[in-house]
């Protein structure tokens, strides 16, 4: 089960306050008289708990059939620590090889059960975003819909901390959160497999994030391989995206497959489980002539947070397509970025980590700096399983 953060953001919160002055200190520990209205009768309740029935109230309105009616999630992020591209495909996607990893950069997104049975309802803290069909939280729930004959709508609110257009996929996990919370409010009708499976159908990045929150994906992305988390969770990150974004479309549309490297993509998996990520291993064949061809500026700023850093990151690359750089093993860009008035809309993230996630609950934000937690004999042994059908 997920452990998901209740609230009162449906009309049931103004009914909620009308019951909450039981709380009071008058009220508690006494028994208390309750007049409780039916549609035709008022009858009398005696209440001798008052804070344990109100309790159990909160429980009923925020309950249909056992099921929370609302449900407030952690919307994660990913990077890709390295990005391969294969090839082109004749449907005019790319077969990619890449390492996933979900970070602790993410939005929330609060879900309510809306009355309507025939539109969701966005809204959302930043501009820019589109609120209707073409936003991949309604784009997901449709999927849910249409997939497992549900009727419900939603009520959404998004808080957006991921930019757009970033390399980031906070979409992409948008879109997952979305599916994941769908499913918990309508008791669990599909498997994480189906979700999984679906999302594809609205985005490649998606069912990465029904992982465990690191994968080597291939295909167009959709053909995830769950592995445990190959580097320390407590590893610092800093994401540090120009005002400029990197459409993804567009980027790919720059690839040519004589610019891309020639590493074995396994190859590279197996390096970062045995020594961890270094400048060598942090690959992106979207980076070099397609994202600083869209976005020339892109190479500049890359240059100039090398030469600033002086080494203090272990790896310094872009994620997905762009326009996100991500410093693995300090929290801090270097000091122009704040001095600079040129970096003034820069974005920075603030002290970010590596994030995984537990059997069947969804992704939270760490409200501390995580452990260290790797098992070396654990992924050793996937990677033997996932590249060399041995298990030894
Ligand atoms: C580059 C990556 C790397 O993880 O991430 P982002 O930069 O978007 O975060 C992904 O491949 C982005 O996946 P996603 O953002 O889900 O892309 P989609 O919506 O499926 O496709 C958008 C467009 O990107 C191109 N596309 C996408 C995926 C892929 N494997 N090959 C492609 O050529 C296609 O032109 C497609 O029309
Ligand atoms: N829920 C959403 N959050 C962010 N962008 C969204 C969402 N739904 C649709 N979009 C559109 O998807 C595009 C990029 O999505 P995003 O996942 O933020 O970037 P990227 O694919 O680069 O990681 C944007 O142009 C945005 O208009």
């Amino acid at each position: 089960m997920a452990s998901p953060s209740l609230h009162f953001a449906d009309p049931a919160s103004n009914l909620m306050g009308s019951f909450a002055s039981f709380r009071g200190p008058k009220c508690r520990r006494k028994s208390c008289l309750r007049a409780m209205a039916s549609s035709s009768s008022k009858n009398l309740e005696i209440v001798y708990d008052p804070v344990g029935r109100y309790e159990e109230l909160t429980r009923e309105l925020q309950t249909s059939g056992g099921f929370a009616r609302n449900l407030t999630l952690f919307s994660p992020s990913k990077i890709n620590v390295f990005l391969r591209i294969t090839s082109k495909r004749p449907d005019g996607y790319h077969d990619l090889a890449s390492l996933f990893h979900v970070i602790s950069l993410g939005d929330t997104l609060k879900f309510s059960v809306s009355p309507s049975k025939k539109k969701d309802s966005l809204t959302t803290n930043v501009f820019g975003i589109p609120l209707d069909d073409s936003n991949l939280v309604i784009k997901a729930l449709n999927l849910y819909r249409k997939k497992t004959g549900s009727d419900t709508y939603f009520w959404v609110h998004l808080d957006k901390r991921v930019p757009s257009g970033a390399g980031l996929g906070g979409g992409s996990g948008n879109a997952a959160t979305a599916l994941w919370a769908a499913n918990q409010i309508n008791g669990n009708l599909a498997s994480e497999a189906d979700l999984q499976e679906w999302s594809a159908e609205i985005g490649s990045d998606i069912p990465f994030f029904f992982s465990h929150g690191a994968a080597f994906c291939t295909g167009r992305g959709e053909i995830v391989r769950d592995i445990p988390a190959p580097l320390p969770l407590d590893t610092p990150l800093v994401l540090i995206k120009p005002k400029e974004a990197c459409p993804t479309a567009e980027v790919y549309k720059h690839f040519r497959i004589a610019d891309a490297s020639s590493e074995d993509p396994e190859e590279l998996l197996r390096k970062i489980i045995e020594n961890g990520v270094s400048q060598d291993v942090c690959i992106n064949d979207l980076v070099e002539a397609p994202a600083f061809q869209v976005l020339p500026s892109l190479k500049a700023l890359k240059q100039r947070i090398m030469a600033a850093s002086r080494g203090k990151y272990k790896s310094l690359f872009m994620s997905g397509s762009g326009s996100t750089l991500v410093g693995v093993g300090d929290p801090e860009p270097p000091e122009f970025i704040y001095d600079d008035e040129q970096h003034s809309d820069t974005f920075v993230s603030g002290k970010s980590y590596f994030v995984t996630r537990r059997d069947n609950e969804w992704y939270q934000q760490p409200l501390s700096q995580p452990e260290a937690v790797i098992d070396k004999h654990d992924i050793n042994e996937v990677y033997n399983q996932l590249f060399t059908g041995s298990d030894k």
